[in-house]
């Protein structure tokens, strides 16, 4: 699916250049779970914000889906973003003045499909990961845990190819991570595929595929 070549990455800090991922070559195959490790600092989330366009490279050719990622225009990679792929982050980002359902409609206006449509599809999302009963709730309301789910949902809301994942454990108990893993697990098996960065031992054993970076974004290893 990504078929990564020569990747460098710098950022220019002060008067000095600080170089954070070094000619790293590696593929990430579709519907599988990809855990991206390393040491602190090694530059994974630098890695899945390139992989994800948020981020460009100095030099090196991202391709996705046989598309590079380099060639594409700013508008065909804001689009590309916002129909294929879906985000999670370690601490789910809300507007806390809007309902768990307004919030999993953030990105509604991206689809092509009527809001009705779009509406009924999010309740059914909340439905899925055990929210329907704080649908109608600010947000704020919630634990960790149901924001963790309500932040799954909202990615899932356009039905996306890849849901990257940064640290998506990290703030979350046992039992909830569990949860969390086993709907992006579930996604896998419809086809989608999750490439996620964590330093949690129990989010990687869920993995299907583990590339280790390592330190200073020097090499890239599958394990
Ligand atoms: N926008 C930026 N400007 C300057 N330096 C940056 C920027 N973003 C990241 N860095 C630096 O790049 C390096 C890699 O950061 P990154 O967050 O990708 O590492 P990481 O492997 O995800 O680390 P951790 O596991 O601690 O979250 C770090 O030294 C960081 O300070």
């Amino acid at each position: 699916m990504f078929k990564v070549t020569g990747l460098c990455k710098q950022f220019v800090v002060g008067v000095g250049v600080h170089q954070v991922l070094s000619n790293l070559s590696f593929s990430i195959d579709s519907a599988k779970i990809t855990a991206i490790v390393g040491p602190s600092g090694a530059g994974k989330s630098t890695l899945l914000s390139i992989l994800c366009g948020l981020e460009s490279p100095e030099s090196g050719v991202i391709n996705y889906l046989g598309r590079s990622l380099g060639d594409m225009k700013a508008e065909e990679l804001a689009k590309l973003r916002n129909k294929e792929f879906g985000f999670i982050f370690q601490t789910p980002f809300y507007l806390p003045y809007k309902t768990v359902l307004e919030n999993v409609l953030l990105a509604g206006s991206y689809a092509e499909e009527s809001m009705d449509n779009l509406k009924a599809y999010a309740s059914d999302l909340l439905v899925t990961v055990g929210l329907s009963e704080h649908m109608h709730k600010s947000p704020a309301l919630l634990s960790g845990g149901e924001q963790q789910r309500m932040a799954f949902a909202r990615a899932m809301l356009l039905k996306p190819n890849v849901i990257f994942a940064d640290e998506p454990t990290a703030s979350l108990d046992e039992e909830n991570s569990t949860n969390l893993l086993t709907l992006l697990s579930e996604q896998v098996k419809l086809g989608r595929s999750v490439v996620l960065v964590s330093h949690d031992k129990e989010a990687i054993q869920w993995a299907d595929t583990i590339l280790e970076v390592g330190p200073k974004g020097k090499s890239i290893n599958e394990l």
